[in-house]
């Protein structure tokens, strides 16, 4: 049989840090007396990479240094906030042994930066269970673009149509459907009307188990 394999998308994925990353926001923008609300969080930062959301929010382009400079005060916050939180979204633990143990190859493809994943996959002890991991700094156009779901299948030596990326974001559900992989939205931070039509939702890790990822890659 070909090989097949699961990627996953991080935050609101692996771990519900979205709540976190709005503190994080909250206390930045304060900072900056940048003005935002609840519903432009919704819209305009879960899932979206930091060049989009620092230059929506400051309302001109943030590119090169400032962006960098601007990410790594925002990201740092966020990691001090979150480090004595990080928990699994319900089952996701056992749901990704069940994988392992049906022989998928498992991966994660964020586009938060590699520091923010390691503080993810070392708190869960889960890195030897992943066989890709890319990061921000691992890309050079971010989603909804399909790139980072395409390096990770070549990383994996799976075909993208042997891909199932488990998102919950629109432009992480956009690349992923653009990368040509079938899709599970897990509404963690979006109703299934808000995010492009996947394959099968999941409000968590109970309601799926490896037969039915071998299914989807069926049909
Ligand atoms: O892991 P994902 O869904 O690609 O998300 C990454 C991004 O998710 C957003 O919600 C954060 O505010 C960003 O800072 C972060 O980089």
């Amino acid at each position: 049989m070909d090989p097949f394999a699961v990627i996953f998308d991080m935050d609101g994925v692996i771990c519900h840090t979205n709540p976190y990353h709005a503190k994080a926001f909250e206390q930045f923008f304060d900072k900056y007396k940048i003005p935002y609300t609840e519903k432009e969080f919704e819209e305009h930062m879960y899932g979206k990479h930091n060049s989009y959301i620092m230059t929506h929010f400051f309302k001109r382009e943030i590119i090169g240094k400032e962006l960098q400079q601007l990410e790594e005060e925002k990201e740092s916050l966020f990691r001090e906030i979150y480090q004595q939180e990080v928990v699994p979204l319900p089952h996701y633990l056992p749901f990704l042994d069940d994988l392992k143990s049906a022989g998928f190859k498992t991966g994660v493809a964020t586009s938060a930066p590699l520091a923010n994943l390691k503080l993810i996959l070392d708190s869960l002890q889960i890195d030897a269970k992943m066989d890709s991991l890319m990061a921000s700094e691992d890309v050079s156009q971010h989603k909804p673009h399909p790139e980072v779901y395409l390096k990770s299948a070549e990383k994996l030596g799976v075909s993208p149509n042997a891909c199932v990326v488990f998102e919950d974001s629109f432009s992480g559900v956009t690349a992923a459907l653009n990368a040509g992989m079938k899709v599970v939205g897990v509404l963690s931070s979006h109703s299934r009307e808000e995010l492009p039509p996947c394959s099968l939702y999941i409000n968590d890790y109970r309601e799926i188990n490896a037969t039915r990822v071998l299914n989807l890659l069926q049909h």
